[in-house]
């Protein structure tokens, strides 16, 4: 199996004198979708900013080609529209414009984004600026995804949309890696899980074997 992303963190966190994270080394293989699991406050964001270059301290080594991120809050560039947003990604990607844009055409369709997508994303509803952040981290087409809590606040089309659009991605060959707290959709969907408790990897599994293994007082998890 070729892993596509290493993560090697040795500590972590907000200040080198009290890092909040320890000792999570996992990889990730081509075509591998991993949940990253744990009760709030555990680590899962910290780790994705790890994993991202964004976090104050850091001690460890992560390697990844290139990826495409997924924020729980979307991010948008202020004063440009969603289509000068697609533009914007496209100028910046080595990719055949006709079979991006047919991409692009498709997805705003799925996503019953067409008329929107002439709009300023910071006047979007909170769903609608969901979409749109997924729409423009699926045109990337990279070799890793990270996706942070993809599914709160996506009604039920658009959910099914994101999980044919994971499913397309893992088939190409990407290795995704997704935290969430919706464990029942991501039990369906995840080849692995990695267990975050206090800011360290406590197991690696299936649901079962975690559930097993893990101490976690069953309510913080698994309700
Ligand atoms: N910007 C920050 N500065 C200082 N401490 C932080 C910061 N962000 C998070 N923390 C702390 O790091 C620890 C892990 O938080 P993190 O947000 O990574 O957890 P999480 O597993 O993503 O939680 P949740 O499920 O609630 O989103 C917590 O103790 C939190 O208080």
């Amino acid at each position: 199996m070729t892993a596509v992303l290493m993560a090697n963190i040795k500590e972590a966190g907000y200040s080198k004198e009290e890092p909040i994270l320890k000792n999570i080394h996992f990889s990730i293989a081509r075509g591998e979708l991993v949940g990253l699991i744990g009760p709030n406050g555990a680590g899962k964001s910290s780790t994705i900013k790890s994993l991202l270059g964004i976090i104050d301290y850091f001690d460890g080594k992560i390697e990844m080609k290139d990826y495409a991120y997924i924020p729980e809050r979307p991010i948008f560039y202020d004063g440009l529209t969603l289509w000068e947003h697609i533009h914007f990604l496209y100028s910046t990607l080595d990719v055949d414009e006709q079979i991006f844009y047919s991409q692009v055409n498709r997805l705003l369709q799925s996503f019953q984004m067409e008329e929107a997508a002439y709009r300023y994303p910071e006047s979007f509803s909170k769903g609608m600026q969901q979409k749109a952040m997924i729409l423009l981290a699926f045109l990337q087409r990279s070799s890793v995804y990270i996706i942070d809590e993809p599914f709160i606040g996506l009604d039920p089309k658009v959910t099914k949309t994101l999980l044919e659009l994971i499913q397309r991605e893992k088939d190409r060959g990407a290795a995704i890696l997704m935290s969430t707290h919706v464990l029942d959709t991501a039990e369906k969907i995840c080849d692995r899980f990695l267990l975050l408790s206090n800011g360290t990897l406590i197991a690696q599994g299936t649901l079962a074997d975690i559930r097993r293994r893990s101490q976690l007082p069953n309510g913080s998890l698994f309700v």
